[in-house]
């Protein structure tokens, strides 16, 4: 007996050791950083997940005001926060060779939910962006108009079915419209009309329980770059896993059989995505190491996306990688990563928009001006959405205040001395940019907290590396021409059609707000759509 507890005491010691010195992590690498107890507190929120993660993020933010960067441990894990918009800048954008990955320890692709672009690394990484960054181009996406017009007209009769005269939930709305959007250009599937049987269904489910078990995805995350082995033992024993399910996996597998026995094509991402695995299949440059390096002449559309710039100096990805990438499991994972980044990041930005211009009631009028004197009764295209200059400030400022992803993230390959100090970020460690605490820094906007699309009148005079709402360098996201095209058609139709008006349900004020302090808002965004002909 007296064994077994001398053996359990110095197990329990060893471990209050262990974790003690993980927490003062940067203490020992002599780092600013923030205090253990503050460490300490921050794991109590993040455990009890009572705190937004906005929130928490901003707390770090200001714990570490003063500094340019700065330590911190989220579960064990340590993390540099960078603070300062030069060191920003040339992690993301000019030293970025050295942070090419997000993430470290991912290794087992074989997990659907890793296995696409924004989870990938190196090479792999850069072989796949390269080939999906033109499927998100202007001249692609102008094709989508339609498709996304369509959606949007189902979405507006929903609202003159079911919501006329009495307030809009507009996080659900936009929700369900976003996806439908998706699933039309990614999938090619008309939700609204019941095509595709219960995929709709199915997937939903699935998101649903993506974004429900999201603590389970960061603690997922956390520990399979601060403890990977830990990580590894709770998935293997503990079934922590956050793969897809096999439903959604068949039904896209389904749909890419039908496409290829039958020759029949659609204007979808899908399409696109079959179109380069064939590219791969009938390579007539088959897949040997030897002729990885070669070089092929490229279209005038990628070429754009393939300089040895724009891969931060690295080497820019061969046309033929050794190995088959688009494989069916790639195609879903980067569907199934198109379908949730895009119905989630996009509806959020929507919400908050129609909040903020139902609030701005002056601003919901000019932009209202703005698209009647541009489409002045014409259909909309992708050449007068162009035009739409006032409501790009919009967009901005709504991005600006409302970001959905809080933060990036980027892994250090090489060790990298941090210019103009003596600190190295070393290999392996993660470096964090928390956007949406910077775009409400009173340092780089005045009066942060207002709503005011005039900050973007001059975009020059907005400082590099503090503005960031789709990320920056070759790793920002690469459906920029896409969602603007959803948000301005979304935008038009509605207000084209509505007056909007807050309606007294919505909780104010909505300061820092992404989907996940609107979950934590407990009563989202309500809305009265007033028909402008009933004025
Ligand atoms: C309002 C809507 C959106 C916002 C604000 C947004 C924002 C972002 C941000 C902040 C990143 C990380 C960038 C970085 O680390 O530097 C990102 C990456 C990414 N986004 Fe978006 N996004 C939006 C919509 C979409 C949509 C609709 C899609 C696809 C259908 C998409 C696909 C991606 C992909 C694939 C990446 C990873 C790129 C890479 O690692 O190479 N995003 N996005």
């Amino acid at each position: 007996m007296v064994i077994i507890t001398l053996v359990l005491c110095t197990i329990i010691c060893y471990l209050c050791y262990y974790l003690y010195g993980k927490l003062r992590y940067w203490h020992n690498r002599d780092f600013p950083c923030v205090s253990t107890k503050f460490n300490l507190r921050h794991m109590k929120y993040f455990l009890l997940g009572n705190k937004p993660q906005e929130v928490l993020l901003k707390e770090i933010y200001d714990e570490l005001k003063g500094h340019k960067f700065g330590g911190y441990i989220s579960l064990f894990t340590p993390y540099i926060l960078l603070r300062d918009p030069e060191i920003i800048n040339n992690v993301l954008v000019r030293d970025f060779a050295y942070f090419e990955d997000r993430f470290n320890e991912i290794e087992d692709t074989s997990d659907t939910f890793f296995d696409n672009v924004f989870a990938m690394k190196g090479q792999h990484w850069r072989y796949v962006r390269h080939k999906l960054t033109p499927l998100f181009s202007c001249n692609k996406v102008r094709l989508m108009v339609d498709q996304v017009v369509n959606c949007c007209n189902y979405a507006i009769s929903r609202v003159e079915r079911d919501i006329q005269q009495k307030p809009a939930d507009v996080e659900n709305l936009m929700a369900s419209y976003c996806f439908s959007v998706v699933g039309s250009t990614v999938f090619g599937l008309d939700f609204d009309s019941g095509e595709g049987g219960d995929a709709k269904k199915v997937f939903l489910e699935m998101i649903d329980s993506f974004f429900k078990s999201k603590f389970l995805i960061l603690l997922s995350l956390s520990l399979k770059i601060g403890m990977p082995k830990v990580e590894f033992f709770l998935r293997k024993f503990l079934r922590l896993n956050i793969g897809a399910p096999e439903t959604c996996m068949r039904i896209l597998a389904d749909s890419i059989k039908m496409r290829e026995r039958t020759g029949y094509r659609r204007n979808d991402f899908l399409q696109l995505m079959i179109d380069l695995k064939k590219e791969e299949q009938t390579s007539t440059n088959k897949m040997s190491h030897s002729s990885a390096g070669t070089k092929r002449k490229i279209s005038e559309e990628e070429q754009d996306y393939s300089s040895k710039e724009i891969f931060g100096g690295a080497e820019p990805p061969a046309d033929n990688f050794p190995e088959k990438i688009f494989t069916d499991v790639s195609i879903f994972a980067n569907s199934f990563l198109f379908l949730s980044i895009g119905t989630n990041s996009t509806s959020c930005v929507l919400s908050f928009m129609l909040y903020e211009i139902a609030v701005n009631t002056d601003i919901q009028e000019r932009l209202r001006m703005e698209i009647d004197s541009v489409l002045a009764g014409t259909n909309i295209s992708f050449e007068c959405l162009k035009r739409l200059t006032y409501m790009d400030k919009v967009i901005a400022e709504t991005m600006r205040l409302h970001i959905p992803s809080g933060a990036l993230m980027r892994n250090c390959k090489y060790d990298y001395k941090i210019p103009g100090t003596d600190k190295v970020v070393k290999r392996g460690e993660t470096v964090v940019v928390m956007t949406s605490a910077m775009h409400h820094d009173e340092k780089y906007f005045q009066n942060p907290d207002k709503f005011d699309p005039e900050r973007f009148s001059d975009m020059r005079a907005i400082q590099k590396g503090v503005y960031l709402p789709f990320g920056c360098g070759p790793r920002m996201c690469f459906a920029i021409p896409f969602v603007m095209m959803q948000i301005k058609i979304t935008i038009c139709k509605i207000l084209s059609t509505y007056k909007l008006i807050l309606n007294d349900r919505t909780r104010q004020p909505l300061k820092i707000s992404t989907r996940d302090l609107m979950t934590h808002s407990e009563g989202g965004i309500w809305i009265d759509f007033r028909k402008r002909d009933s004025e």
